[in-house]
């Protein structure tokens, strides 16, 4: 029948800041891609991005990561926060990782400027564990995820300013992920302009790794 497709686009269940290819990826991705929009206040996003300037601003933007996955860029690994700063950790880490899981002792730090974006990419199972968990600030971006066999299966992630994701199980091993250049910055129909975008990423330790071991990671994973 005509049509059809695009009519269960239209009716696809689900939040509105997460659209897929079909009813049953969003259904099975339901608890492995989330996307929590307003997780952060005003005040938190405050504290987060004027922390982050400063030390971001030391670095020049690169055009080459050593994984070539992301252009135009500057990033760091941040152990020692504010105490404020270490409450909104706290919070991301009771949201998104389990009792069991471990973090990397270091928070990934990525800057990317108006024209940066990345490729698409699974994070290394070496220097990564099961869970993935990323606030954005300043900008709104568009995260795809694909399916790295089947690529007709995607999901995208509308990601707010404030909001946190979290990437687990088959949404973190079986999906590539992606942050949409501007030109390519859609969510659906809706345009969705992108600006300098500050993202803080925790990431729970590879698996069979104890915390002991973690001092051997490179600094970005
Ligand atoms: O900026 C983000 O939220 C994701 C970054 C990412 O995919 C990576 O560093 O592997
Ligand atoms: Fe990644
Ligand atoms: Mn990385």
């Amino acid at each position: 029948m005509a049509g059809t497709g695009l009519l269960a686009l239209r009716t696809l269940p689900g939040p509105s800041w997460v659209r897929g290819s079909s009813p049953s990826v969003l259904s099975r991705l339901r608890n492995a891609a989330v996307v929590r929009p307003g997780f952060l206040s005003v005040a938190e996003e405050e504290t987060l991005s004027r922390e982050l300037d400063p030390e971001l601003r030391r670095r020049r933007y690169e055009y080459d990561h050593w994984d070539a996955a992301i252009h135009g860029f500057r990033e760091t690994e941040k152990s020692r926060w504010s105490e404020a700063s270490r409450a909104i950790l706290q919070r991301v880490q009771a949201a998104a990782f389990g009792p069991g899981q471990t973090l990397l002792s270091s928070v990934h730090v990525l800057d990317l400027e108006a024209r940066g974006y990345i490729k698409p990419h699974v994070d290394s199972v070496k220097f990564c564990g099961a869970t993935i968990a990323g606030l954005s600030l300043l900008s709104p971006s568009v995260m795809r995820l694909v399916h790295t066999q089947e690529p007709e299966e995607w999901l995208e992630l509308l990601l707010e300013p404030g909001s946190l994701y979290i990437l687990r199980g088959s949404a973190r091993y079986d999906f590539s992920h992606e942050i949409l250049r501007d030109e390519e910055s859609f969510f659906g129909e809706r345009r969705i302009p992108r600006g300098r975008r500050i993202s803080v990423i925790c990431r729970s330790l590879p698996e069979g790794m104890g915390p002991g071991e973690s001092g051997q990671l490179p600094p970005a994973c």
